[in-house]
């Protein structure tokens, strides 16, 4: 495969992508493909590996409640009390999600959930004298209220403060202790980890984890254009975190509100995604007169069909994930200066996309793009159609570097 319009500095690459057999253990047992995970295993990928946030093979299966992969990874060595970030054990996810067989093969060798009968409450509650919000850091405001840093147990997070004006409606709090609740459950590396609510307080409060490095579009603003390696890491990060999403069970995430703001950035530079779910609260909103967020910016990202108001599926994010795509190639949102609602309606209503230049994006790239944000929405790939394309315009990308920088070699 031929890739175009490629031109970086070695210095510009990003330390690590990960594409390798360690993700790949990790992604079959959370889709819960045994052949995939014999593969894996086969090819001598340690059992045990785990992500960033400690999660190993056995909390994911454990956790989607694929049965044959928990016995499998058992049988094969796994450990059966490792722990991840979080305290929590493969028993601990199992039982949070409800998967009572899977709850009686872990005990039986010997599995024990350090977390206790606190994981299946509707919504894990932290007792509010446990975080200390007049020590409270401000770091940022959205649509929804302040985010501050402060610390939990011994550890930094993130305490997300919701407005009074929105968290005094019952049924809107309702509404967004449900979607807490379900977000409790999430366990994926590329997800934004959410820790509980605090219970007790005059305010609405919820704590996640804490991501250092801030959202993309704190990179964008800082760094602009981003390079074409990075660019697809991140895109495969984004993609990974959707995909896990939009693959839930019973019913698919989606995540309505997928902008650069909601994504966030790990110290690894990992990317994760954040706040799905939670712009249901806005079409809440939208019933006791508030407006939709469009003026924070996700008018500039949002599909067609939800701007016309018709009735949607998983593809809106596959649409929003190719604009941030672009965005990163371009280093900004394409028709910066033009109001975000007009956009949104020329996308609608003229079939309007953003241009795709040649000498930025590589043939591959522009086909994806255009799939993407197709005006049918049934014509976008689904996530886990993205991924399989990102990772072999990414491996051709890699090995189409290398093959240039040994000729500079041989020349020199
Ligand atoms: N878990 C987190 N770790 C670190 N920083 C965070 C975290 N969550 C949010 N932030 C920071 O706080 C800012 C505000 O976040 P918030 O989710 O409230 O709003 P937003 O996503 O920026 O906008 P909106 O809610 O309107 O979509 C973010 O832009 C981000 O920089």
């Amino acid at each position: 495969m031929k890739l175009v319009g490629f031109c970086l500095e070695q210095s510009m690459l990003p330390s690590k992508v990960d594409s390798g057999g360690t993700y790949r253990l990790l992604e079959y047992s959370s889709k819960g493909d045994k052949a995939c995970v014999i593969q894996e295993l086969e090819k001598g990928v340690d059992l045990n590996v785990a992500d960033y946030d400690r999660r190993t093979a056995l909390h994911l299966a454990a956790c989607e409640g694929w049965t044959e992969v928990v016995v499998l990874l058992l049988d094969r060595g796994a450990d059966v009390n490792s722990l991840d970030r979080w305290g929590r054990t493969p028993l601990s996810d199992a039982r949070s999600c409800g998967h009572d067989e899977i709850c009686k093969i872990l005990e039986a060798k010997g599995g024990i959930d350090p977390v206790g009968d606190d994981s299946q409450a509707p919504c894990f509650e932290i007792d509010h004298m446990e975080v200390n919000m007049d020590e409270a850091t401000l770091i940022g405001e959205g649509a929804y209220g302040e985010v501050y840093l402060v610390k939990w147990r011994g550890t930094e997070v993130a305490a997300k403060t919701i407005r009074s004006s929105i968290a005094s409606n019952p049924r809107v709090k309702n509404t967004f202790l449900k979607e807490l609740a379900l977000w409790q459950r999430l366990r994926h590396p590329n997800i934004v980890q959410f820790l509980g609510v605090l219970k007790h307080s005059d305010r609405l409060i919820f704590l996640t984890e804490y991501l250092r490095n801030g959202s993309l579009y704190d990179i964008l603003k800082k760094k602009g254009r981003l390079d074409p390696t990075t660019t697809l890491a991140y895109a495969l990060d984004i993609a990974r975190g959707m995909n896990y999403l939009h693959q839930h069970r019973p019913h698919a995430i989606i995540h309505r509100d997928l902008t650069p703001r909601n994504v966030l950035q790990d110290e690894a530079g990992r990317l994760k995604v954040t706040d799905f779910g939670l712009s249901k609260i806005a079409q809440e909103k939208d019933s006791y007169g508030y407006k939709m967020t469009g003026g924070t910016g996700s008018y500039r990202y949002m599909a067609p069909e939800v701007y016309r108001r018709e009735s949607y599926g998983k593809s809106i994010d596959v649409f929003s994930f190719a604009l941030i795509v672009h965005e990163m190639f371009q280093g900004a949102p394409s028709n910066r200066v033009e109001n975000a609602e007009q956009i949104a309606d020329r996308r609608a209503y003229e079939d309007s996309r953003p241009p795709l230049s040649s000498f930025i994006y590589p043939e591959e790239m522009k086909t994806l793009l255009k799939a993407c944000w197709h005006k049918n929405p049934d014509c976008r790939p689904t996530f886990e159609e993205i991924i399989v394309q990102l990772e072999v315009i990414l491996d051709s990308f890699t090995s189409e570097k290398a093959t240039k920088s040994r000729c500079r070699c041989i020349v020199l």
